[in-house]
C-alpha cells in the first residue's frame, strides 16, 4: 500500500506542453493575485469582509467573480475545441490527442453548465432576492457561505485535474458503461464525480435556504402576488434545486459505489442496468437547465419593465407561465434518449410534454413584447442583452421543439443540430440573461455603474459572434456530422467548422470587451459613482437602498403595500431623503456574526474530494474529522449574532440621505 493512494509523479502531464502551459498561466494568475492581496496588506480586510462574510450580498459577489473565472477556463476549452474541428479534416489530425480532446469537451460541458451558468445564476438570486423581498438576510445565512464554499470547492477540484492527473472523457453527462471502472480506469472520471458531487450538495443546500426564505421571510405587506417576478422565477428554480440536486446526489453516489466498492448498479454483469443512470441524469438534467434558464427570465423581466417604464405586462400569466414550466420540466426527461429504446407511446408522451414547454414560454416572450409597447425604452446594455435574447432564444427554443419530436429526433440525436439546440439556448438565453443581470445589478453591489461603451461592443461581439459560430453547426447537424468528433473525414464539412471557430473568434472578442470593460469601470469609478441607489429608475426595493446597501440593507423595515413597491413610493411627496428625516427613530439592528465555517469546511472538502480520487484512504479520514469538528464549533459557538447601534445606522443614512423605502 502507498502512503498516497495512486498519486506520484506521473499525475503530472509534465510531457504535455499545451496542459504545463495553461497549468503555468493558472499558476502564475494565482500567485499573482496573492501577492497583489499581501503587497496591499488586503488578507485581514478580505478574510473578515469577504471570506468569512455571511451577507447575502458579499456572497452573491462571489459566486458571479467565480462564475466569471470559469467562464473564461470553459471558453478557453471551446476555442480548444473549435480549433481541432477547423483543422481536423482527413489527412490532418489537428493538435489534440484523442484523449485529451475528449476531456476538453468534457471539461467545457461540466464547467459551462455546472460552475459557469449555475453560480451566475445563484449569485444573482443571492444578490437580488433578500433585497428585492425587503428583507436583511437570507433564513440561513452561515449556510449561506457553506454552499458557495463547497460550490467553489467543486471548481478548484476541476481545475486541479488540469495539472494532477486528467479529467473525465465521458461526456457531461458521464454515461456508464463509458464512465465505469472498466472503460475508464483513470482518476478523470473520480474527478468529475467528486466535483459534482461536493457542488452538487452546495447547490442543494442554497436550494433549501432560498425557498425557505421566499416562503417565510417577505417584507409585511409583500403578498406572493406581490413579489418581484424575479423573485417567483428565483422561487421556482430553487423548488426545482430542491426536487432535482438529491437525485444527481444519488446518482453520482452509485456511480461511485459501482467504481470504489464493485457494486453493479449501472454495470453490464451484476445484473445492473445502465439506462437506469440515464433515466436518474436527466430526472436531474433536465430541470436544471431550467434552474438555469428561469432566473434568466426572471432578469429579463426586471430590465424590460424598469427600461420600458412600465409595469411588466401580464404579471398574473407571467408567474403562472414560471409555475407551470417548473412543474412540467419534470415530466420531459425521455427526450434526452428517445433513441435507446422506449415505446412509441412512451416517446410520444414525453414528445408532446415537451413541446407543451413552448406554451407558457411563448406567453413570456408576448408578455416581454407588449411590456416594450408603447413604453419609452432606453437602450441600455442591459436591454441590448434582453433584446438580443428575445430574437436568439426563439431560434433555440424552436429547434428544441423539432428535438421533440421523436423521428426528427431519430434523425439529429447526437447531431452537431443538437449541439446547436442547446447554445442557442445556453447562450442566447442563460449568457445574455446572466450579463444582463450583471449590468443591471453592478452599481447596486458596487456604488458605480459599468462602462456603457465597451458593454455595448462586448455585447455586439458574443451576438454576432454566437450566430456565426452556431448557425453553421445546424447545417452540419443536417449534413449528418455526429458531436464529440476529434477527426472527420467528409472534407465538405470543414468550410462550416472554420466559419464556426471564426464566429469563436468574434466572441472571443467580445469576451475581452468585458474584461476590459471591468477593467475600465473600476479605473474610471468616480465618473460612473451612482450616488443615488437607483441609476435607472427602478421599481422594486432593491433600489430603495444606497449603493452599496449597508449590511443590513433597510435602515428601517420596509412595508410593502403593492407590485413595484418602490416605483409606487416614488410617487409619494418630497425625495426619500426628505421623507426619511420625518421619520421615526431608528432601532439596532440584529446581523449574523461572520463566520469561517464556510469556508474551512470548503478547505476539508477539496481534501476529501483529492483523497477520494487518489484512493488516500487516511487523508479522506483526516479530512472528515476536520468537516465535523469544524460543524461542531460553529454549533457551540456561544454568540451568533451582534448588534449594529441605532446610532451606527443613523450616521450611515445621514451620510447617504436615501434609504427610506416603501
Ligand atoms: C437553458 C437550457 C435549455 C433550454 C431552455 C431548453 C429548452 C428546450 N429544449 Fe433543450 N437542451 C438543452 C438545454 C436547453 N433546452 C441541453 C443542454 C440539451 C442537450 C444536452 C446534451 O445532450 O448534452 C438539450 C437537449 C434537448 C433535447 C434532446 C435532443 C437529443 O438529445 O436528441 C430535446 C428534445 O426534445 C430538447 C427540447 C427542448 C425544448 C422543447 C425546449 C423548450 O423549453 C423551448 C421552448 C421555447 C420556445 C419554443 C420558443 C418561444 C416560444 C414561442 C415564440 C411560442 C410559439 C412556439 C411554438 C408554439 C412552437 N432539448
Ligand atoms: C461561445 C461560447 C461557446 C462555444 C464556442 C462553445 C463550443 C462548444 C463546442 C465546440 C462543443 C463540442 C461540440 C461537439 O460535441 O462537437 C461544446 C459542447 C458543449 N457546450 Fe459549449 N460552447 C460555448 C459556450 C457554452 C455555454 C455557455 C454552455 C452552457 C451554459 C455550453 C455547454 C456545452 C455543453 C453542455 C457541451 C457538451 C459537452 C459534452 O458533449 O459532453 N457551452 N461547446
Ligand atoms: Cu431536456
Amino acid at each position: 500500500m502507498n502512503l498516497l493512494g495512486k498519486l506520484d509523479w506521473n499525475a503530472i502531464p509534465l510531457h504535455q506542453p499545451i496542459i504545463m502551459g495553461a497549468t503555468g498561466f493558472m499558476v502564475l494568475v494565482v500567485l499573482g493575485v496573492f501577492g497583489f492581496v499581501t503587497a496591499k496588506g488586503a488578507w485581514p480586510y478580505l478574510w473578515r469582509e469577504w471570506l468569512t462574510s455571511v451577507d447575502h450580498k458579499r456572497i452573491g459577489a462571489m459566486y458571479c467573480i467565480l462564475a466569471l473565472v470559469m467562464m473564461l477556463r470553459g471558453f478557453s476549452d471551446a476555442i480548444m475545441i473549435r480549433a481541432q474541428q477547423a483543422f481536423a479534416a482527413g489527412g490532418a489530425q489537428g493538435y489534440l490527442a484523442p484523449e485529451h480532446f475528449n476531456q476538453v469537451f468534457t471539461a467545457h460541458g461540466t464547467i459551462m453548465i455546472l460552475f459557469m451558468a449555475m453560480p451566475f445564476v445563484v449569485g444573482l438570486m443571492n444578490f437580488a432576492v433578500p433585497l428585492q423581498l425587503g428583507i436583511r438576510d437570507v433564513a440561513f445565512p452561515t449556510l449561506n457561505s457553506v454552499s458557495f464554499w463547497l460550490t467553489a470547492s467543486g471548481a478548484l477540484l476541476v481545475n486541479i485535474s488540469l495539472a494532477v492527473g486528467e479529467f473525465s472523457k465521458a461526456g457531461w453527462w458521464g454515461y456508464p458503461p463509458l464512465s465505469g471502472l472498466q472503460y475508464s480506469p483513470g482518476v478523470g472520471v473520480d474527478y468529475y464525480l467528486w466535483s459534482l458531487q461536493i457542488s452538487g450538495i452546495g447547490t442543494l443546500l442554497a436550494g433549501i435556504n432560498f425557498v425557505t426564505t421566499i416562503l417565510k421571510m417577505r417584507a409585511p405587506g409583500m403578498s406572493y402576488m406581490r413579489m418581484p417576478v424575479f423573485c417567483w422565477t428565483a422561487l421556482a428554480a430553487n423548488l426545482l434545486i430542491v426536487a432535482a440536486f438529491p437525485v444527481l446526489t444519488a446518482t453520482l453516489a452509485m456511480l461511485a459505489l459501482d467504481r470504489y466498492l464493485g457494486f453493479h448498479f449501472f454495470t453490464l454483469e451484476g445484473q445492473g442496468n445502465q439506462m437506469l443512470y440515464a433515466n436518474l441524469f436527466w430526472i436531474w438534467g433536465h430541470p436544471e437547465v431550467y434552474i438555469l434558464i428561469l432566473p434568466a427570465f426572471g432578469v429579463y423581466s426586471e430590465v424590460m419593465a424598469t427600461f420600458s417604464g412600465k409595469p411588466l405586462f401580464g404579471y398574473r400569466s407571467m408567474v403562472a407561465a414560471t409555475m407551470a414550466i417548473c412543474v412540467l420540466s419534470f415530466l420531459v426527461w425521455l427526450h434526452h434518449f428517445f433513441t435507446m429504446g422506449a415505446s412509441a407511446n412512451v416517446n410520444g408522451f414525453f414528445g408532446v410534454v415537451s413541446m407543451i414547454i413552448a406554451l407558457p414560454t411563448g406567453a413570456k416572450i408576448f408578455n416581454w413584447l407588449f411590456t416594450m409597447y408603447g413604453g419609452r425604452i432606453r437602450f441600455t446594455v442591459p436591454v441590448m442583452w434582453s433584446l438580443g435574447f428575445m430574437v436568439t432564444f426563439v431560434i433555440g427554443g424552436l429547434t428544441g421543439v423539432l428535438l421533440a419530436v421523436p423521428p426528427v429526433d431519430f434523425q439529429l440525436h447526437n447531431s452537431v443540430f443538437l449541439v446547436a439546440h442547446f447554445h442557442n439556448v445556453a447562450i442566447g438565453g442563460v449568457v445574455f440573461g446572466v450579463m444582463a443581470g450583471y449590468n443591471y445589478w453592478f452599481p447596486k453591489a458596487f456604488g458605480f455603474r459599468l462602462d456603457e461603451g465597451w458593454g455595448k461592443a462586448s455585447f455586439w461581439c458574443w451576438f454576432v459572434g454566437f450566430y456565426v459560430a452556431f448557425m453553421p453547426l445546424y447545417v452540419l447537424g443536417l449534413m449528418g456530422m455526429t458531436r464529440r468528433l476529434q477527426h472527420y473525414d467528409n472534407l465538405s464539412w470543414q468550410p462550416w467548422l472554420i466559419a464556426a471557430a471564426l464566429g469563436t473568434g468574434i466572441v472571443l472578442v467580445g469576451v475581452v470587451c468585458q474584461v476590459v470593460q471591468l477593467v475600465v469601470s473600476i479605473r474610471r469609478r468616480a465618473k460612473l459613482r451612482d450616488v443615488t441607489g437607483d441609476p435607472w429608475n427602478g421599481r422594486t426595493l432593491e433600489w430603495a437602498t444606497p449603493s452599496p446597501s449597508p449590511a443590513w440593507n433597510f435602515a428601517i423595515q420596509p412595508e410593502v403595500a403593492g407590485l413595484d413597491a418602490f416605483w409606487s413610493s416614488k410617487n409619494l411627496v418630497g425625495t426619500p431623503g426628505e421623507r426619511l428625516a420625518q421619520t421615526r427613530a431608528y432601532e439596532p439592528i440584529e446581523m449574523p456574526k461572520h463566520s469561517a465555517t464556510g469556508v474551512v469546511i470548503a478547505f476539508f472538502s477539496v481534501v476529501i474530494g483529492f483523497a477520494l480520487i487518489w484512493h488516500i484512504w487516511w487523508l479522506a479520514c483526516v479530512g472528515m474529522v476536520g468537516a465535523f469538528v469544524t460543524l461542531l464549533a460553529f454549533a457551540f459557538r456561544s454568540e451568533n449574532d451582534i448588534e449594529v447601534p441605532a446610532a451606527e445606522i443613523a450616521r450611515f443614512v445621514q451620510a447617504h440621505q436615501t434609504g427610506v423605502s416603501a
